[in-house]
């Protein structure tokens, strides 16, 4: 039996098939140093350390993004166009690798590209749910935001409930909102702004979920995913979409990151986030997020948090902490 178990999952983890993009953009948030995120996080080790548990990587590579001349800001949303565009790109580009078969990687780049990521994911599987791991909701809209940074913004534009509130944005005009509010789970959040509150009171009469931090330390993190399942499996077993801000695990696990908020998850937590969403074997794309090496204080924490959000990927893709190496793995000669 134990025997048999082994063959099958590595047998499962032998199926993961990734295709990864890198978004290497900044500007839904006003602080220099997150369009780095995709390259410090392949420079950790990414598509080695996947290949190394057996899976088949494709990287797509960095996609090239636009600038925009004169983005002034419409009311308080600031560089509209130039986000728009971008996440158009994304948008496209996440559809491609799902027309290729692959689960999609998209690293970030800050969190307002969960536009594009979402928008296209979902253009190829119409019926999604959503794991929005974070300890912000992202849910602002352009008249809600106190700061006007779309990196706050992004989960406004794509759930259905809300497309009456928002306004219309010059380079937003593709978007059309494709998720309900019954079909987004959010686990972390311990930073939510007045009106989002107010907008998630709304929600949750909807039926959006939130485990908050408060619930991560009275329920454990166990059965904070056994009832996140349980929520979002309720009817029919829709793929999902895991969009991971590395801001969700605690500063002092994750220092290098823009908006970091203290009391977040632990490494173990945050991990077993992963493992659980890859064991549902419905893991369609994640979204690696707001790591940000120039917010480090050291390289040091730079270098860890990258280190941090290639164990995050690892876990979406079968890595287990008992082992998980390649089934071809060969003993060396002594
Ligand atoms: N993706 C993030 N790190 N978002 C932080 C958002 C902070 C704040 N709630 C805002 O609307 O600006
Ligand atoms: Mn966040
Ligand atoms: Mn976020």
């Amino acid at each position: 039996m134990k025997l048999l178990n082994t063959a099958v999952r590595i047998f499962r983890r032998d199926l993961h098939s990734v295709g990864i993009i890198g978004a290497p953009f900044s500007k839904g948030q006003p602080r220099d140093g997150v369009q780095l995120g995709p390259d410090v996080i392949r420079e950790a080790g990414l598509v080695k350390k996947l290949e190394g548990q057996g899976c088949v990587v494709k990287d797509y590579g960095n996609l090239i993004f636009e600038d925009v001349s004169n983005d002034e800001p419409i009311g308080r949303t600031k560089q509209p166009r130039v986000v728009g565009l971008a996440n158009k790109q994304v948008a496209d580009a996440v559809q491609r690798v799902k027309n290729d078969g692959h689960t999609c990687v998209m690293l970030g780049g800050d969190h307002s590209l969960a536009i594009g990521s979402i928008h296209g994911h979902a253009a190829y599987r119409p019926e999604l749910s959503v794991v929005w791991v974070d300890a912000h909701a992202d849910i602002n809209t352009p008249l809600t935001s106190p700061t006007g940074n779309i990196h706050g913004q992004p989960m406004s534009y794509l759930i259905r409930e809300l497309c009456t509130k928002i306004p219309v944005l010059p380079n937003f005009s593709w978007i059309k909102p494709c998720i309900a509010a019954q079909d987004v789970v959010y686990i972390g959040l311990r930073d939510v702004d007045p009106e989002e509150q107010h907008s998630s009171h709304i929600l949750k009469h909807l039926g959006i979920k939130t485990f908050c931090m408060t619930e991560v330390d009275s329920l454990g993190i166990a059965k904070v995913m056994e009832q996140m399942c349980d929520h979002i499996f309720s009817k029919i077993k829709k793929p999902i979409h895991l969009s991971y801000d590395i801001d969700a695990l605690d500063p002092s696990v994750a220092p290098a990151t823009g908006t970091p908020v203290i009391g977040g998850l632990t490494y173990r937590e945050g991990i077993y986030i992963t493992e659980y969403v890859c064991q549902t074997g419905l893991l369609s794309a994640v979204d690696v997020v707001e790591v940000n090496p120039k917010q480090a204080k050291r390289e040091e924490e730079a270098r860890f948090t990258a280190n941090v959000a290639v164990d995050l990927v690892l876990g979406c893709f079968g890595r287990v902490r008992e082992g998980s190496h390649a089934a071809d793995y060969k003993i060396p000669d002594p």
